[in-house]
């Protein structure tokens, strides 16, 4: 008799999270009503590859994490970003983490604004060999035709109803409800005195209200 474990299907969304908003939050929901995947991780970066820094710092960014994970249990934080201290290259957190969860499947969350430009990450096409990518749309990005990232999704994308079932390289799309909400109009609200209530969790509102972020 087989004695191999069975395998856990895992979502990842990697961010910034410079707040994390709704509009990471409710794709994300739509993506565990849709797909039959076992936990969900949060993984905030330390140094953004493609930012010129952050806001607030990486412990305010990451209390912010903790208390939206304690308001929605369906998330659960992952930390290991933060324990490396140099760009936070998401090839590299995957390599890690198969080598330390050998029996999960991973798939990483993208908006398609992060999609648009994923032939900008360091090593790219190696995602493929460790995991698959689960595409949300995200207003004011569209994939046209002729873009080229159009004729990658062509090749690898995911039809069936059911997960891959390969442990990597197939890209995932479902329907999800489109947020208009970004990081950035969050910031510029909170700095000119603006209400945010409607764009984050209560959870999330408190620990930037008690830290006084981003005025
Ligand atoms: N409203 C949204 N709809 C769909 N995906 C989103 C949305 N906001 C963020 N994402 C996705 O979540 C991931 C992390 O995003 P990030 O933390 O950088 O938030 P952001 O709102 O884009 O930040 P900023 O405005 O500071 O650039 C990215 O893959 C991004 O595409
Ligand atoms: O690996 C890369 O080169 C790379 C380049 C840009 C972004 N990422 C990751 O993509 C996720 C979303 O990034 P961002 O900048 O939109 O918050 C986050 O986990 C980043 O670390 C990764």
């Amino acid at each position: 008799m087989s004695m191999r474990k069975a395998k856990r299907h895992t979502a990842i969304l990697g961010g910034t999270f410079d707040p994390p908003h709704f509009g990471h939050i409710r794709p994300l929901q739509d993506v565990l009503k849709h797909w039959p995947l076992q936990d969900c991780w949060l993984l905030p970066n330390h140094i953004p590859p493609h930012k010129p820094g952050t806001h607030a710092s990486t412990s305010a960014r990451l209390e912010m994490i903790d208390a939206l994970c304690h308001q929605f249990p369906a998330f659960s934080l992952c930390d290991i970003e933060l324990r490396r201290d140099e760009p936070s290259y998401t090839v590299n957190t995957l390599k890690q983490l198969k080598e330390l969860y050998p029996d999960r499947v991973f798939y990483f969350v993208m908006g398609m604004d992060s999609f648009l430009s994923l032939d900008k990450w360091f090593q790219w096409q190696q995602l493929f060999d460790l995991c698959h990518l689960v595409l949300c749309a995200r207003p004011g990005y569209q994939l046209a035709n002729e873009h080229p990232m159009a004729k990658l999704l062509s090749q690898r994308q995911h039809t069936g109803a059911d997960l891959p079932a390969e442990d990597s390289g197939k890209m995932l799309i479902t329907d999800i409800s489109e947020q208009d909400i970004s990081s950035t109009d969050i910031r510029t609200a909170l700095a000119s005195g603006r209400d945010i209530r409607q764009f984050v969790p209560e959870s999330v509102a408190r620990v930037i209200e008690a830290q006084g972020l981003y005025r």
